[in-house]
């Protein structure tokens, strides 16, 4: 029996154009000012230190900027950067610059889950922070109360087994009572692996194949409670 579902965001809460189309060039657009007014706060200075190490290189400043830009335009998902990208974004949401798009089946399900009991967490590439506001700023109101948990990858990277082994740990459920939803087979197999129910949500530009995971067009496709 499922009791907890564990969602992916792009491609499955929200779309592949709102991250791709509004989050990543806002990011690219406002990094190189972001860096050079905050490089010396706490913070951006640590993150700046881990995407330096990252880089395996010991440039300034500005080389720095140049590949961060090069990694949003090849989508790494590499934490210090994901975490930069939240800190961006926030300034973004707080101007009132986009909102965070959710499906209006991904929102009302989750709503309806949460409702009958069910324990909902969230695993993106995105940092919690980024996470947090994107479910925070959506048109369908604040659904940030509704979540248990959020994931991101400080606790391992999404085709990782032994990062879902993780999430199972901490979330305290068998992982059979735990749902996984996403848009990539791989991602899929790894929580497949660890022993996660799975299934694959086929949004609009996503064509899979899936494999053998239950796919479902939508949130109304998804089924973690018999009827
Ligand atoms: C937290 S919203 C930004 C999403 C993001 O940065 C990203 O890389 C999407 O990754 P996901 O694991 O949600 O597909
Ligand atoms: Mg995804």
């Amino acid at each position: 029996m499922i009791k907890a579902i564990l969602t992916d965001i792009e491609g499955t809460t929200s779309s592949l154009s709102f991250v791709k189309d509004v989050l990543f060039p806002y990011a690219a657009e406002h990094l190189p000012d972001f860096v050079r007014a905050h490089r010396d706060e706490p913070q951006v200075a640590q993150l700046l230190d881990d995407a330096r190490a990252v880089a395996g290189g010991s440039g300034d400043d500005e080389a720095l900027i140049a590949q961060l830009l090069e990694w949003i335009a090849t989508d790494r998902k590499i934490t210090p950067l994901k975490a930069l990208q939240g800190l961006i974004w926030e300034e973004g949401y707080a101007r009132g610059d986009f909102r965070g798009h959710i499906y209006e089946d991904a929102a009302r399900r989750l709503r309806d889950w949460h409702g009958a009991g069910l324990r909902l967490y969230v695993y993106s590439s995105g940092s919690v922070h980024a996470q947090k506001l994107l479910f925070g700023h959506t048109e369908y109101g604040d659904l940030t109360p509704i979540f248990s948990g959020f994931f991101d990858t400080r606790i391992g990277g999404k085709r990782e087994r032994d990062a879902y082994r993780a999430i199972v740990s901490e979330v305290g459920l068998s992982p059979a009572e735990i749902l996984f939803l996403s848009d990539i087979r791989e991602e899929l197999d790894a929580a497949r692996d660890a022993g996660m129910a799975t299934t694959a949500l086929r949004r609009e530009g996503v064509t899979g194949p899936f494999g053998e995971h239950p796919v479902a067009d939508d949130f109304d496709g998804v089924r973690p409670i018999e009827d």
